[in-house]
């Protein structure tokens, strides 16, 4: 699966328009995550669909979820744009940007530059960046470029040879742990309680997918995630707000 989504994704860039620069004010991702009130800090995803479940919300509506993520207690928002396996749309990035004071993760597969000045272009605060997807040396190239826009990396990765590889090169501020692999679509929150011994201290951790109930938040902060990113169980609540509510328990800090 992932090797068809990235070949797609070519096809995509190759016809790839910047468009003009949004006027919206830039939010750290990081700072955001770091300073968050919350039992780890909540990256909130506004997801219509995906290639392993398809469709997840019928009536979707991204900016008044995004808006409820904010009110509900959220840190940070995460925004899939990719249009052909999750129906997203990189206009979502600008929309919800106006309508919430959290920083924006654009959630997409980057292969190329200018995906990462076109995300910068759109008003997002951070982009991901997938080691399955990019050979270390490049994906460093990315980082850097993204660092000189103002835009933070959450570094994905999904096993301990990947981060090894990018570990050699450097040390990414934030790191996130898949806990589906994106080739078999397997899901298990063992892979933060794997993986958590290889991240460096310094660097601000984060398990993501397949988070669906409190006892999984205790697990992975138990594991040493500092962060979180949920998309599916928040989805199908029925309120994105009733669906941080669950997760959190007692609720998130507002
Ligand atoms: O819906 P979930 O299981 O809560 O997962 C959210 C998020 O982690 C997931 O959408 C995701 C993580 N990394 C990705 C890379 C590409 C596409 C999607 C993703």
């Amino acid at each position: 699966m992932l090797n068809k989504i990235i070949e797609t994704k070519k096809e995509e860039v190759a016809q790839l328009v910047l468009p003009p620069k949004e006027s919206v004010k830039p939010v750290s991702f990081f700072n955001a995550l770091q300073n968050t009130k919350n039992e780890v800090a909540l990256i909130a995803e506004v997801k219509k669909a995906s290639p392993s479940k398809g469709i997840i919300k019928g009536n979707f509506d991204p900016i008044q979820i995004a808006k409820e993520y904010e009110s509900g207690g959220a840190d940070a928002i995460s925004v899939l744009t990719d249009s052909r396996y999750f129906q997203g749309k990189r206009e979502y990035i600008p929309a919800i940007k106006k309508a919430v004071s959290l920083p924006i993760l654009r959630k997409d597969f980057i292969i190329d530059e200018n995906q990462v000045l076109e995300s910068k272009l759109i008003g997002a605060d951070a982009i991901l960046l997938i080691a399955e997807v990019l050979e270390a040396s490049k994906l460093y190239e990315f980082y850097q470029f993204a660092t000189e826009l103002g835009l933070d990396c959450l570094v994905e990765i999904h096993s301990s040879e990947a981060l090894e590889g990018i570990l050699s090169i450097f040390t990414p501020k934030i790191i996130g742990v898949n806990n589906r692999n994106l080739k078999t679509f397997e899901v298990t929150l063992e892979q933060t309680e794997t993986i958590t011994s290889y991240i460096p201290e310094e660097s601000l951790f984060i398990s993501e997918s397949g988070i669906f109930t409190h006892d999984d938040i205790l697990r992975v902060k138990k594991a040493g995630a500092k962060a979180v990113l949920v998309g599916e169980s928040l989805m199908r609540a029925e309120t994105p707000a009733q669906g941080i509510l669950t997760l959190f328990g007692a609720g998130a800090a507002q």
